[in-house]
């Protein structure tokens, strides 16, 4: 039976009744998370089938964003303000685009996907027992706002949200893997994270088979992979590796992971298997399951500092599947510095029984030496 809930998206306490409320610990933050990547991975599915080619702009940093990122942005925002109001969102996107009269149409357009994901009824693979049904549209200016909440400037204290409605924004763009993320921090540590990834194979063993998963962990709870067209929980823990048997998951673009400096890597642990190349955090999602051994985020040299919006989810689904992620030197990510990752270089994660000689084999590459 479908648990009537006062208001569009509530989730409270109260909404649940005594047999469908799980007390365990952040249970309310990450069904709210899962209704609402599901629901954008709904969004930017339905928009990848119908963009057209001005419905993508290019930001100051020359990356595109398209409706979609704007759009799914907009709805993850208003679902966590429904349900926890005081939390912060440290987003990708912000509205200043939208909001001058060259971005009418585009902003017109943002609206009408927001507000149709936000009114359509229950998703596939939703829980009809969590309550959270569709919402009321909004308004423009309600909207904007939404995507501007995201404008948080982080920090070390308190809790707070990241969002990154399409990572991998030109995988997206070419059909092939993107990823819809979201986290929450306390205290600058990852508690929650969860990823959507619509076009990624639910068993990589069958390429050709059914698409679209989710991977959700919660600090201490595991990490887990449940279908988008269903709500089959599987549990996931990475496989151990030795090193030569490791394949490495690399970034597409060159320009954001070094496949030269990757390349001298693999070849010092005796990698024989050629690199997976795929964009966004779907790669830590594989990684996670074991379809890979080793995430390599190389810095290309050009002093781009990482953003959290872009780890915090893929970090804790590797951490609670029993892996280890730090940056290129050994040194833990840090969450806390605001809404990149500061002095990080590069990221590194595999499995607890080769992640120090992938440290090593770095260090040779690279020359730098590692800090712990
Ligand atoms: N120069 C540079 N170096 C490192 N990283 C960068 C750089 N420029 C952008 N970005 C960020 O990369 C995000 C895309 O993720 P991936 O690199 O894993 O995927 S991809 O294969 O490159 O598309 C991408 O995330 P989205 O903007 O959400 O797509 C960016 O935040
Ligand atoms: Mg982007
Ligand atoms: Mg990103
Ligand atoms: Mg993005």
């Amino acid at each position: 039976m479908r648990i009537p809930v006062r208001g569009i998206f509530t989730l409270t306490t109260r909404s649940y009744s005594s047999t469908t409320m799980s007390t365990s610990q952040f249970a309310l933050e990450r069904q709210l998370g899962l209704s609402a990547v599901r629901r954008a991975c709904a969004l930017t599915s339905s928009v990848f089938n119908k963009l057209i080619k001005n419905e993508t702009l290019t930001k100051g940093d020359k990356s595109p964003v398209t409706v979609g990122d704007y759009a799914a942005q907009a709805l993850i925002s208003v679902m966590l303000k429904n349900s926890f109001p005081q939390d912060p969102i440290v987003g990708e996107e912000d509205a200043a685009e939208l909001r001058v009269e060259e971005g009418r149409v585009l902003r017109e357009r943002i609206i009408e996907l927001a507000n149709e994901a936000l009114v359509a009824p229950f998703v596939e693979g939703d829980k009809p027992e969590w309550g959270i049904g569709p919402g009321q549209a909004k308004t423009s200016a309600e909207l904007l706002d939404a995507i501007d909440r995201g404008n948080y400037d982080g920090g070390r204290t308190g809790r707070m949200w990241t969002i990154d409605p399409i990572d991998g924004t030109k995988g997206f763009l070419r059909g092939e893997q993107y990823a819809v993320c979201l986290s929450l921090l306390v205290d600058a540590r990852v508690q929650l994270g969860i990823i959507g990834c619509p076009n990624l194979p639910v068993d990589a063993t069958k390429p050709d088979g059914e698409r679209g998963c989710i991977f959700v962990a919660v600090r201490g709870q595991g990490c887990q992979q449940i279908p988008l067209s269903g709500y089959t929980e599987t549990t996931l823990r990475m496989p151990a590796f030795t090193p030569s048997s490791l394949n490495t998951l690399e970034s597409v673009e060159a320009l954001h992971s070094s496949h030269s400096t990757a390349d001298t890597i693999a070849s010092i642990l005796g990698i024989t298997r050629p690199p997976l190349r795929m964009d966004s955090q779907a790669k830590y999602g594989c990684l996670a399951r074991g379809d890979g051994g080793l995430y390599l985020r190389m810095p290309t040299g050009v002093g781009y500092r990482e953003k959290i919006w872009d780890h915090a989810p893929g970090a804790i689904l590797v951490e609670e599947a029993g892996g280890i992620v730090t940056d290129s030197r050994g040194v833990p990510l840090d969450f806390g510095l605001g809404r990149t990752l500061g002095e990080n270089f590069g990221v590194v994660a595999a499995g607890k029984e080769v992640h120090a000689a992938v440290l090593d084999a770095v260090q040779q590459a690279t020359g730098t030496k590692a800090k712990v």
